[in-house]
């Protein structure tokens, strides 16, 4: 395992390194999950690329932090990382509040991006009303007291079978995030709106959507494709909000096809 202390937090990540002249790529996490999510799409790109996972503040075994959550610091974390490993010019792939933290890091830090793939994601998720009530929800009752109602929207039906081991598996991983973190990241999504930070972005980009995606939809996704000048758009079949575990061959061909587009670095 690889801690770093970052911003004041230690933040758990893990590097695989590649040849010199390969591109990176980090995976930021989303609501809920921690850098595990990633293993089927990081195992087909080991080799070609330089990979960096990590677990986001609060979530896996990264720590929260004093106080409140927002999605500076999110973005923050995900820029102190790539300074200490020195790796510029990076192809950041987020899913969901990850992908928030994506376009964020491209607005503050255009140093360090040189491409973005935004999986089931948008330039703003929610509404304060739906967020506050989801925080309520989960200081009252726990993540179990609402996981099913996640879990549905994480996953297609067929997936979510009781005979699924790794359906009961992510479940864990749900159940498991701390509650400091999880509300925590809830009110950084709440409180951020990148509308106009996005529409200026200057980077190649990709957002891509699971087609049965109950918590960004391709409706937004789309939009947010729109928002980005120049941006890509591409639908999983099949998938929900996480592509990464439902179709994680056909996420990492559509990954491998734009950065075999991308300029070169
Ligand atoms: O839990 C959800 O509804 C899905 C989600 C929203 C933001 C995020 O990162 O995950």
């Amino acid at each position: 395992m690889q801690f770093a202390r970052l911003n004041g937090v230690v933040i758990h990540h893990q590097v695989i390194g590649a040849a010199p002249d390969r591109p990176t790529i980090v995976f930021a996490n989303s609501l809920g999950t921690d850098y595990r999510i990633w293993r089927d799409v990081i195992v087909r790109l080991v080799g070609d690329f330089a990979i960096i996972a990590y677990d986001k503040r609060g979530h896996g075994l990264s720590e929260a932090g004093p106080g409140e959550i927002t999605m500076d610091d999110h973005i923050d974390d995900l820029a102190a990382l790539l300074d200490h490993f020195d790796a510029k010019n990076a192809i950041v792939c987020g899913l969901s509040v990850g992908g928030m933290i994506a376009q964020g890091l491209a607005a503050k830090r255009p140093d360090l991006v040189r491409a973005l793939i935004l999986c089931d994601t948008g330039h703003k998720i929610g509404t304060q009303d739906m967020w506050d009530a989801r925080i309520a929800a989960i200081t009252e009752q726990g993540i179990a007291g609402i996981s099913d109602a996640i879990l549905e929207r994480w996953f297609t039906k067929s997936y979510r079978s009781a005979d699924n081991a790794d359906f009961t598996g992510y479940r864990l991983m749900l159940e498991r995030t701390p509650v400091q973190g999880y509300v925590g990241t809830c009110a950084a999504i709440r409180d951020t709106d990148l509308t106009r930070t996005s529409a200026e972005l200057a980077v190649p980009a990709i957002c891509v959507v699971g087609t049965e995606d109950g918590s960004t939809p391709p409706q937004l996704v789309g939009e947010l494709a729109r928002l980005i000048p120049g941006a890509m758009y591409q639908e999983i079949p099949g998938a929900a909000h996480l592509p990464c575990i439902e179709k994680p061959v056909e996420l990492t061909e559509i990954i491998k096809a734009f950065i075999d587009r991308l300029p070169s670095a």
